[in-house]
């Protein structure tokens, strides 16, 4: 197992709210990930505020626009010096290699780049609507095969992907896979959906989760409990 696997998203329009949350966590038992929402309201003040907590931060901007404006806002992502960023794989090869591109000049310091393939609260019956008329599961898997092209560090899938693509890309490949939920919780707006257990068994490096421990009555103790559930796994 990865270490560190445990990413929890925090979705919050309340700083205070997230700070107070962040304080309880523990940096050794996990990362931390803020996506569009936080990012858009509190900017890299936020971003400053979590590095000086000690914590890795995925900044989660899932970013999808022509390459060269990928390329900058990857660039200017790096320069935050955060853990990871992300891409959309559906922004094409050309896309994605001007942002692997663009890490260049970063070296060892570069964040990890990874690329969204199907969203996780996406079924087969959404897909269709798109004019998507094969299983989540192979356009997971085309769109995984270009982001291993452009030389990227990995995809965000569903963990019910996982096993196919680590057989397909291989152990260095990193699987970061959202649409976690511990069993007997709401699965809300996830559709492919796995529990921390199995998500590690079939091959999930990181495991992003954010309602589970955040909307929890006691946040700490929802982290802790996932955390020791993958511990006694290994
Ligand atoms: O890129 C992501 O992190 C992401 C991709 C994806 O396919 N599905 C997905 O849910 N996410 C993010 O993962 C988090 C999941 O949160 P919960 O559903 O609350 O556990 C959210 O912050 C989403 O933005």
């Amino acid at each position: 197992m990865t270490d560190k696997p445990i990413v929890v998203a925090l979705d919050y329009d309340n700083k205070a709210d997230a700070l107070t949350l962040i304080d309880k966590l523990d940096p050794a038992m996990c990362r931390l990930k803020i996506g569009k929402e936080m990012f858009t309201l509190f900017g890299p003040t936020l971003v400053k505020d979590i590095h000086n907590r000690n914590f890795d931060l995925f900044l989660d901007l899932k970013f999808h626009d022509i390459p060269n404006t990928v390329a900058k806002a990857v660039s200017a992502a790096a320069d935050l010096g955060v853990w990871m960023t992300n891409v959309h794989a559906s922004g094409g090869l050309a896309m994605m290699q001007a942002a692997k591109n663009a890490l260049k000049s970063h070296g060892k310091d570069a964040p990890l780049l990874i690329a969204v393939t199907v969203l996780t609260s996406m079924s087969d019956e959404d897909l269709a609507l798109l004019g998507i008329n094969v299983p989540a599961f192979e356009h997971v898997l085309r769109l995984a095969k270009l982001t291993h092209q452009a030389e990227l560090d990995g995809v965000v899938c569903s963990a019910q992907e996982a096993k196919l693509l680590k057989s397909t890309f291989g152990e260095d490949f990193k699987l970061v896979t959202p649409g976690i939920r511990p069993a007997g919780s709401d699965a809300g707006d996830q559709h492919r959906i796995m529990t921390p257990p199995q998500a590690i068994a079939v091959g999930s490096d990181y495991l992003v989760i954010g309602r589970p421990i955040t909307k929890a009555v006691d946040p700490l103790a929802a982290l802790t409990a996932i955390h020791q559930s993958l511990q006694t796994q290994v």
